[in-house]
């Protein structure tokens, strides 16, 4: 049989202590925790299913592994000051054990590796930053196995110092710019190298793209590394991950240009290494920028696809010889794409404006170098859409001030900033007058506020830590259907809920105390069981977002049957982390952004006084370009605090 691909597990793996100088019996490795339980029966019943001499190749691999992941290990260990990130330890021909691997290899009945767990989970490495972190594992384990073995391939080594080389330009350029203390935790690593958009890209990409090149070659070699592969996870955890396809790459390239377009980004910078005015040393090759070119155009992004090529072609020109692009191949999809283009602007053009294909440019392209002027026709939109600015009914240009404030853009008056202000509030309530909170007011009527410090960095990383493998992807209320719930592209994010706010250990203590606080800043009842919801939390990696959207359930209080609803009469959305580029909490008919800076609250609320939704509250993430975002919702209800809210003097206030 023939492996094609390896399967892996996600991580929560516990390695295997630095002492244990010995092979460890298989079984021994297999985790005990309760909520293993069912998976390690799974791969128990898997082992009784291998021969003595299958189990022995076995044994071998997992010496390997052992020897492997020491190498990863004494990188962690070196002397911060001494370390020298470039130049790793070389490897030791003695623990090299290929002969002897070969000879078990051709013993071993390979059916009993499953060859396809497609159906048993597929992890979401465009969307679950968790999925993310587990493949910079799995990436370092292949960077470190190849590096040892690298020698063994003779004339075929320059295709495995291929992934060398991409990942000393992406992932270890990364972890070069970290500080010397940073560069020797994993998790610090893995943090950085998932919040930049271009090292993930390449990760995920060198993974399904350059290894399996290099199967194909030398899939002899390599088939050792998948055995590995199989048997690290397999050993440690039983979830089983299968490793990122042509079809994770394609919703990363996906993800790249939603960040393009909602933060304004254009591809030459952004291939450069610039996300927005962070500089990051990770670029991207002639080949790859072809690639994200290709993608937009299948996915009719028109003038993406032209975009992209046209860079493809510049970089293609300084490139030096090692490139792997072919030039005849890019020839032809700017050929296919200017095409397309051109065709899909005759269609487009008989429509009323408003109808119009807006992944296109303003004008017909009839050659490569017309793209470096053309306009796009959303800039058309995106400045038609500030004349109705403050309109509160749901048409295009709340999305396209969505996207203009995303890109960074303030399109409030000069007469609404003018009431602005912030103060130090000290007369809410009697604790405030020893410890006032910061406000900031960010929009007169209706109000929204920003009140900093409110949070602890201590109590945010424990929010954080007990949420990251509690996460799902987020769903929204499907309207089409009441009572059932959708996941699109909408909202990206995941999330989870903090339930049980009485419960008595301190780290629900500390929230119920926090729930307190955030009772006397808005001056709600908030504690009691029905007053809120219990707190949600939603962790946004690079290019995730949520669409804008109301907070509020329904357009009505009063139900058809005459029944006073209850909903969320208003939010308080606390910031967990802070992130580099984009991330903002965009509020299209306001024109206001919130900047997400740790600790921080936004509050608002979802009504106005005679009981109706306050359409003005429109607001949504705008997609994170750089860094990891995390939130904690607090959705407060009405029911409770219908009397704390009288109404106004005017009906329509
Ligand atoms: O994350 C943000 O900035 C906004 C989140 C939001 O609007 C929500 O979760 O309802
Ligand atoms: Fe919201």
């Amino acid at each position: 049989g023939n492996i094609t691909g390896f399967q892996f597990i996600s991580s929560q793996t516990q390695s295997i202590p630095e002492s244990e100088s010995t092979v460890p019996e298989i079984e021994k490795t297999i985790p005990e925790t309760d909520d293993k339980l069912e998976e390690n029966k799974q791969f128990e019943k898997l082992l009784t299913r291998f021969s003595k001499v299958q189990l022995k190749f076995l044994k071998h691999l997992n010496k390997e592994i052992i020897e492997v992941e020491k190498v990863i290990k004494q990188r962690e260990k070196l002397d911060p000051k001494t370390r020298q990130p470039e130049t790793w330890p070389e490897p030791d021909d003695k623990t090299d054990n290929h002969e002897e691997a070969k000879s078990n290899e051709e013993n071993l009945d390979l059916q009993y590796f499953p060859h396809n767990w497609n159906s048993l989970l597929r992890p979401q490495y465009a969307y679950a930053t968790s999925n993310l972190i587990d493949l910079v594992r799995t990436d370092e384990f292949i960077y470190e196995w190849i590096k040892r073995n690298s020698r063994l391939a003779e004339k075929d080594q320059k295709l495995l110092l291929r992934y060398l080389q991409d990942y000393n330009e992406s992932s270890g350029d990364v972890i070069r710019s970290l500080s010397s203390d940073d560069q020797l935790s994993f998790e610090k690593r893995a943090k950085a190298i998932v919040s930049n958009p271009l090292s993930s890209f390449r990760l995920i990409r060198r993974v399904a793209v350059t290894l399996p090149e290099i199967r194909r070659t030398i899939g002899n070699l390599l088939r050792n590394l998948d055995y590995l592969l199989n048997m690290k996870m397999l050993s440690k955890t039983g979830i089983i991950q299968m490793p990122p396809s042509a079809q994770d790459l394609n919703e990363f390239i996906e993800a790249l240009l939603r960040i393009q377009y909602y933060n304004g980004y254009s591809a030459r910078r952004l291939s450069n290494g610039e996300i927005g005015s962070f500089l990051s040393g990770v670029k991207l090759s002639s080949e790859q920028c072809m690639e994200i070119g290709q993608h937009a155009l299948t996915l009719g992004k028109f003038n993406y696809a032209l975009e992209w090529l046209r860079v493809a072609q510049i970089k293609q020109k300084t490139e030096s010889t090692w490139s792997t692009l072919d030039p005849n191949l890019l020839e032809s999809s700017m050929d296919k794409a200017i095409e397309k283009h051109n065709k899909a602007w005759d269609e487009s053009v008989k429509l009323e404006p408003s109808q119009r294909e807006y992944y296109m440019y303003t004008t017909k392209i009839y050659n490569s170098e017309d793209v470096d002027n053309a306009i796009s026709s959303s800039s058309l939109f995106k400045e038609e859409a500030k004349k109705q600015l403050g309109n509160e009914n749901w048409e295009y240009h709340i999305v396209y001030n969505f996207i203009n404030l995303c890109s960074g853009e303030n399109l409030q008056s000069n007469v609404e900033k003018s009431w602005l202000f912030c103060w130090n509030e000290q007369l809410k309530h009697p604790y405030f007058a020893i410890n006032p909170m910061k406000m900031e007011l960010l929009n007169e009527n209706p109000p929204i506020v920003q009140v900093y410090d409110v949070m602890g960095p201590k109590l945010m990383e424990e929010v954080q830590n007990f949420s990251i493998n509690r996460l799902e992807r987020s769903y929204m209320i499907n309207h089409d259907n009441p009572g059932t719930f959708i996941v699109n592209h909408d909202r990206t994010s995941s999330q989870t809920w903090i339930h049980d706010r009485f419960l008595d250990t301190e780290f629900h203590r500390k929230l119920l105390n926090y729930r307190k606080l955030v009772e006397k800043i808005m001056d709600l009842e908030v504690v009691k069981t029905e007053s809120s919801e219990s707190l949600q939390v939603a962790c946004y990696g690079t290019s995730h977002h949520y669409g804008p959207h109301l907070d509020a359930r329904l357009d009505h209080r009063v139900t058809d049957t005459g029944d006073y609803d209850d909903d969320r009469i208003g939010t308080f959305m606390l910031y967990l982390s802070s992130v580099e580029q984009g991330g903002k909490t965009a509020f299209p008919v306001l024109g206001i952004a919130a900047e997400p800076i740790e600790g921080s609250g936004v509050f608002w609320y979802n009504f106005k006084r005679n009981g109706m939704v306050d359409r003005r509250t429109y607001h949504g993430a705008c997609p994170v370009a750089h860094g990891i975002k995390w939130v904690m919702n607090t959705w407060i209800h009405t029911h409770d605090n219908f009397l704390r809210r009288p109404c106004g003097l005017r009906s329509d206030e």
